[in-house]
């Protein structure tokens, strides 16, 4: 981990801003590239993005019945119950997030509403590379179920056997997801926004991905809706001298092993505390089996910030803005007003971020890098759509005519005003 105190950190994200642009050009071109190639080529581009990222060669990329029966083989006897305990809670948290459509008739004449419709087609992609994320299936699916999406077509990287990883595929099933294409990175961000032989263009893309599957979904937004830019995990601990070492440094590592992009930050105001949880970093990275990609981490995007105090903390915390924070200081529900930006956060010694990624129900697909300052975690509204309803009487309409006019003659646009005048003309008429 690297060490700043917070004045440093405050000066260093000019210069890290210059190193996050060059990347994310690098990364740029190739996705612009992959999208282009989908576009002009479908199938065949996918096949052989396939082929060149994934090292495999399909003919088919959709997942068959039969591979669906092989995979509920496949899963261990303890998967499914721990699936359902975590669908249930996820479904009761999603619930409460159901709009209604409403109609508001209360003034005579006039009724104004507002119509909630579930969007029909989209896709989900299903990070695949480093790990597979059946508990990723379950966050996308079962917001846009409640919603009520008539097609939810899932895409996740093909497995170098060229299947689907199998508790992937048995999430899928019971969440209720449609379609399970095997396609991973930026080519099937593309294919879903463009369409191709085999897929659908869907009206919107879920999920999270690696910087590739981030980035595609920001070049084709547009084209199709996107919810947000999830990302590499994030992971923000600020941590009181009540806050146990060795929970805090487990904490950090549960999210930097996601993969070498995770970030791990721990804000504290003791250097005895810091000292005690990197030591513990240390000791639990040699004991964990993705030692190589948490090492990778932990040294390139880790960081210890040392800070005055809770309030600066706080402070710094805002201004990061983490996919996921956690307070692990004493009554930190009362702290709760401070904390602005954050995807998700989480209070006390026992809510590590890991109850929250498969069990507690919130969403895990959260905002990444900084966007938490102005969007939220994936929920049941990411899957609908509202439209306005409008209806006047005709007395109701000819008493906001000369306003009406009034404002479209100052915008100089006269077929507006003759689009109500005409109806007050009409009634003279009628009267006369
Ligand atoms: N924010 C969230 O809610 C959330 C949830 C789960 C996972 N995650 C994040 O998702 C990410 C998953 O990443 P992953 O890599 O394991 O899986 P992934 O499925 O996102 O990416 C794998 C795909 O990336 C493409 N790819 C790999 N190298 C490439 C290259 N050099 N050029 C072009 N394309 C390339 C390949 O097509 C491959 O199929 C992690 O960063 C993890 O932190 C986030
Ligand atoms: N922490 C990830 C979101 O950043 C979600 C996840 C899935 N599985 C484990 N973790
Ligand atoms: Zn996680």
């Amino acid at each position: 981990m690297k060490w700043l105190t917070g004045a440093q950190y405050w000066s260093s994200k000019i210069s890290s801003q210059a190193i996050e642009d060059q990347l994310e050009n690098s990364i740029d071109q190739s996705v612009l590239d992959i999208i282009r190639q989908v576009k002009e080529a479908g199938d065949r581009a996918v096949n052989s993005l396939t082929n060149q990222f994934d090292g495999i060669k399909l003919d088919d990329f959709t997942v068959t019945k039969d591979e669906f029966a092989e995979a509920r083989d496949q899963v261990s006897p303890a998967f499914v119950p721990a699936l359902e305990q975590a669908k249930s809670n996820i479904t009761r948290f999603h619930q409460r997030q159901l709009q209604q459509s409403w109609i508001d008739s209360s003034i005579p004449g006039i009724v104004l509403g507002q119509q909630v419709t579930p969007l029909e087609r989209v896709g989900i992609y299903i990070p695949g590379g480093k790990a597979a994320y059946p508990s990723t299936v379950l966050m996308n699916v079962i917001p846009a179920k409640i919603a009520g999406v008539e097609s939810i077509v899932i895409t996740t990287p093909p497995q170098p056997n060229g299947k689907v990883n199998p508790h992937i595929l048995v999430a899928a099933e019971k969440a209720g997801a449609d379609t399970v294409y095997k396609i991973g990175g930026a080519q099937a961000i593309a294919a879903l926004a463009y369409g191709t032989e085999t897929i659908n263009k869907v009206q919107k893309i879920t999920g999270p991905g690696n910087a590739y599957v981030a980035r595609a979904k920001k070049w084709v937004f547009g084209e199709v809706a996107i919810d947000m830019i999830a990302g590499p995990s994030e992971i923000c601990i600020v941590a009181d001298d009540t806050a146990p070492a060795d929970f805090v440094a487990a904490d950090l590592l549960s999210q930097a092993e996601h993969d070498e992009a995770a970030t791990p930050i721990c804000i504290v105001w003791n250097n005895k505390q810091a000292t005690a949880i990197q030591e513990e970093m240390e000791r639990q990275t040699a004991l964990l089996e993705r030692e190589e990609i948490i090492t990778k981490s932990v040294q390139q995007n880790g960081k210890f910030i040392l800070v005055e105090d809770l309030y600066e903390a706080m402070d710094i915390a805002n201004d990061i803005a983490p996919e996921h924070l956690q307070l692990m200081i004493e009554n930190p529900i009362e702290k709760l007003g401070y904390i602005k930006n954050a995807g998700a956060i989480f209070l006390g010694n026992y809510s590590p971020e890991a109850l929250g990624d498969y069990m507690a129900g919130p969403n895990h697909t959260l905002p990444t890098n900084g966007t938490a300052a102005f969007s939220s975690p994936l929920g049941v509204y990411d899957f609908m759509k509202k439209s306005s309803v409008i209806q006047y009487d005709k007395q109701s309409l000819l008493n906001t005519v000369d306003a009406i006019t009034e404002l479209a003659t100052t915008e100089k646009l006269t077929a507006h005003a003759q689009a109500i005048q005409i109806r007050k003309e009409d009634d003279s008429n009628a009267k006369a």
